[in-house]
């Protein structure tokens, strides 16, 4: 594999797939190819082929599709997919032949590497067409579930939260058919300038991009980094959910805002573009590494009045004195950590670390975070809380279970932002205000 233009193997896939599953704790997969194609470049000297990384994703969506083909090929069709599903696990992947496993990946995402001539042939093929009318002819049935990489038990809780959003039944399909495609990598303008004249610079730079519903957005990031709008600060990338996001908080300059898990600060940066450097944005997370990378952005930005310090959600938090002086902060956004299951189109292989009967941990650990955020809010401020995952256990459940708990706090919306209305991750965000 010594040129970008030379054809991959499916043996070759395969090593660097045992190489990616030998990883113990094996890190989540984006990030992996990420330093593989670094790694690459030096190497070789030349960028590691799309169809590389592209293989990985789709091997890890379609890795339990693969096994229930296998289940076919081997039992005939007439599985119950619900109790098989009961009993699967991701390892089970391990378990088929190499040949076997890239042969049903090839299949459904028709991979751009080599195969043998005689492969696609003879029972298989028919075991794998039959399989694909099935699946395609009976939309929310397990096989369906599975034919896009989703499991069939998931399928009742995408039922609770398509009723509880109001999905219709062509919204919920749509929901699930997004999940064998990753979004376009949405960008949002950190300067005064419009999508419309940030455009033709991206272009300048050789990056595919375009603009869509006003917002501008890229196909793949590749060289994005290395482009001018970008390393001057003007373009970050952020989700279109995760921009909606950011937008409820609606500061204004002069406020004070605490990001309370900032994390990298996506949102952080996104608040502090429309304060125009007045007032005070402080962003804290568990994680001084990842505060460390949210400072670097924000010097890229010239953003100059965010401030950092790192917050374990284990006791409210003390008050800066100019916070203090007016009894707390205006608004307060809990960006919460959660399952994370509104992002699984661009982190594939995050659906098979998702247990949704083992989320109590998860939930216990979001209402101590609302429960210590809180007390920071003044009297008349906000607090926005959300996640990007879709069950209502880690979001309407859980803003009712704190109201239930602080009558001083009143709803004022709540809602899903993202897909299935738009190409993109599928976020949830609350908005309370504090009454008294
Ligand atoms: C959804 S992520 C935040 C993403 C970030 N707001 C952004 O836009 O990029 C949740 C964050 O919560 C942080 N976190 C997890 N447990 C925490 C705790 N006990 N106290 C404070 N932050 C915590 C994580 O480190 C993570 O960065």
């Amino acid at each position: 594999m010594s040129s970008a233009r030379q054809i991959i193997t499916y043996e070759q896939l395969h090593s660097l797939w045992l190489r990616w599953q030998a990883m113990s704790p094996r890190p989540p997969l984006d990030r992996w190819l990420k330093q593989h194609a670094a790694g690459w470049r030096r190497h070789q000297g030349e960028p590691m082929p799309m169809a590389v990384s592209d293989a990985m994703i789709q091997a890890v969506r379609y890795m339990q599709l693969a096994c229930a083909l296998e289940a076919v090929q081997r039992q005939g069709a007439n599985i119950d997919w619900m109790t098989w599903d009961d009993t699967w696990q991701p390892d089970d992947s391990d378990q088929l032949s190499r040949n076997n496993f890239w042969y049903w990946i090839h299949q459904r995402c028709e991979g751009r590497w080599r195969v043998p001539q005689d492969w696609n042939s003879g029972s298989r093929k028919q075991c794998f067409i039959d399989f694909q009318e099935r699946a395609m002819s009976n939309p929310l049935s397990p096989e369906w579930m599975l034919w896009h990489g989703l499991r069939p038990q998931w399928l009742p809780l995408l039922q609770q939260r398509a009723e509880r959003s109001r999905w219709s039944d062509m919204d919920l399909q749509r929901f699930v058919e997004q999940q064998s495609a990753r979004p376009p990598l949405w960008l949002r303008i950190n300067t005064s300038e419009s999508p419309e004249t940030i455009l033709p610079q991206l272009l300048d730079a050789g990056i595919q991009a375009d603009i869509r519903n006003g917002t501008l957005c890229a196909q793949g990031g590749n060289g994005l980094q290395q482009s001018e709008p970008y390393k001057a600060g003007k373009v970050e990338i952020q989700d279109l959910a995760s921009q909606q996001l950011s937008n409820m908080v609606a500061a204004r300059k002069g406020d004070k805002v605490w990001d309370c898990c900032a994390g990298a600060g996506g949102k952080t940066l996104a608040i502090a573009s429309r304060m125009e450097q007045k007032g005070v944005v402080v962003a804290t997370d568990l994680h001084q590494f990842k505060l460390d990378e949210l400072k670097r952005r924000a010097k890229r930005a010239s953003y100059l009045n965010i401030r950092t310090f790192t917050w374990d959600a284990e006791a409210p938090l003390r008050l800066p004195a100019e916070v203090a002086r007016q009894q707390g902060f205006d608004w307060v956004l809990i960006d919460a950590p959660c399952t994370a299951s509104g992002t699984w189109r661009r982190n594939a292989d995050a659906r098979w670390r998702f247990d949704a009967s083992d989320s109590a941990e998860m939930e216990a650990l979001q209402q101590k975070i609302l429960n210590n955020a809180c007390a920071a809010v003044r009297k008349g401020g906000h607090m926005v809380y959300a996640t990007c995952s879709w069950q209502l256990s880690e979001n309407e459940e859980a803003v009712a279970t704190f109201l239930a708990n602080h009558p001083e706090f009143a709803l004022e919306s709540q809602q899903m932002v993202g897909a299935p209305q738009q190409d993109a991750d599928c976020m949830f965000v609350a908005k309370m205000t504090r009454m008294a």
